[in-house]
């Protein structure tokens, strides 16, 4: 079924009258658009977790910082559209940026605290205070009772879920775990901006994690030298950061789930990825 579009908070009001009178759950999956199969792991995930469900479309100008790809980010809505509709979104809330941002508003914003600057936040120091703002919009306008974050983006997932319980939206934050492609590669929209050679280069960052991940017998600190030693062999990658943190983006620690997570330039394409697992019970072990 095609999915039906609301560009304005009153007609996404008007497409969800008769399910917010009969209390159905909605479920919504935020996205920038130029959908994958990523955000259509997420529209499954949402199925679990909702009657109903609601994708947004909107390229949030206050996440990019400046001489980023805000400009150049892929948009074609009559796609996005159809590819949402065919997975089973039901409506598709593509708001302009003068509704998301009303002129005289755009200085109050939400401070996503210390766990912001670090991480992405280095390379990218205004990036979730523009992320946690327009996801609290974007929950004003939905109200839905479930929304679905994916793991790639997951320092975002964190403070997301952070960002739920402190403004108390009642939102069940759910994680879905990364969408790959055959060869390991996480989908991402800028996968686009790739040449061949450059996709090729890339498979380099799943490799790190995967090879780090399986030195975790070892130890924290093995995990992360043997991921580095991947990445260092590799050409045509500026690696931005590689850390090994708990699943919260703290200290890790033996006995506790941990994240590995990598960034990295490949060409002008900035990439992200990251790998959950349990990192062994071995008190000798210094972290990072
Ligand atoms: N491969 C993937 N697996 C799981 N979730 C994904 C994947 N790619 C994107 N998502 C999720 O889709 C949502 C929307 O992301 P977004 O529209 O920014 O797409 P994107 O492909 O991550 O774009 P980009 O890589 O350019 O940032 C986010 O919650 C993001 O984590
Ligand atoms: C959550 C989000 C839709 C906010 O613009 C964006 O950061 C994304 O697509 O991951
Ligand atoms: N998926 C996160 C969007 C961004 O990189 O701005």
């Amino acid at each position: 079924m095609p999915a039906r579009v609301a560009y304005t908070p009153d007609e996404l009001d008007t497409a969800l009258a008769d399910a917010r009178a009969h209390g159905r759950r909605i479920a919504f999956v935020p996205t920038m658009g130029a959908i994958h199969d990523g955000h259509l792991g997420l529209v499954e995930t949402a199925r679990e977790h909702g009657d109903l469900i609601v994708a947004s479309v909107f390229v949030n100008p206050t996440q990019f910082g400046p001489g980023e790809d805000y400009e150049r980010y892929p948009r074609d809505l009559g796609r996005d559209v159809e590819l949402l509709g065919g997975a089973g979104v039901d409506i598709v809330f593509a708001p302009d940026v003068e509704t998301v941002y009303p002129p005289g508003t755009e200085d109050v914003t939400v401070d996503p605290g210390p766990l912001g600057q670090v991480l992405e936040g280095v390379s990218r120091p205004t990036h979730f205070r523009g992320v946690l703002t327009v996801v609290a919009k974007l929950f004003a306008f939905v109200r839905p009772g479930a929304a679905v974050f994916g793991e790639k983006d997951y320092q975002q997932l964190v403070l997301v879920r952070r960002l739920a319980r402190a403004l108390h939206t009642g939102v069940d934050v759910v994680g879905r775990p990364i969408v790959r492609d055959g060869d390991g590669l996480a989908k991402s929209s800028r996968n686009a901006f790739l040449s061949d050679a450059e996709r090729a280069t890339a498979l380099v960052l799943s490799r790190a994690l995967h090879t780090g991940a399986a030195a975790r017998s070892r130890g924290a600190e093995a995990v992360t030298a043997a991921a580095r030693g991947v990445l260092a062999g590799a050409d045509g990658v500026h690696l931005d950061y590689l850390a090994l943190t708990d699943a919260e983006l703290g200290e890790p620690a033996g006995g506790r789930a941990a994240r590995l997570l990598v960034a990295a330039r490949v060409g002008s394409t900035r990439l992200i990825d990251n790998l959950g697992f349990d990192l062994p019970d071995d008190p000798g072990t210094t972290p990072r």
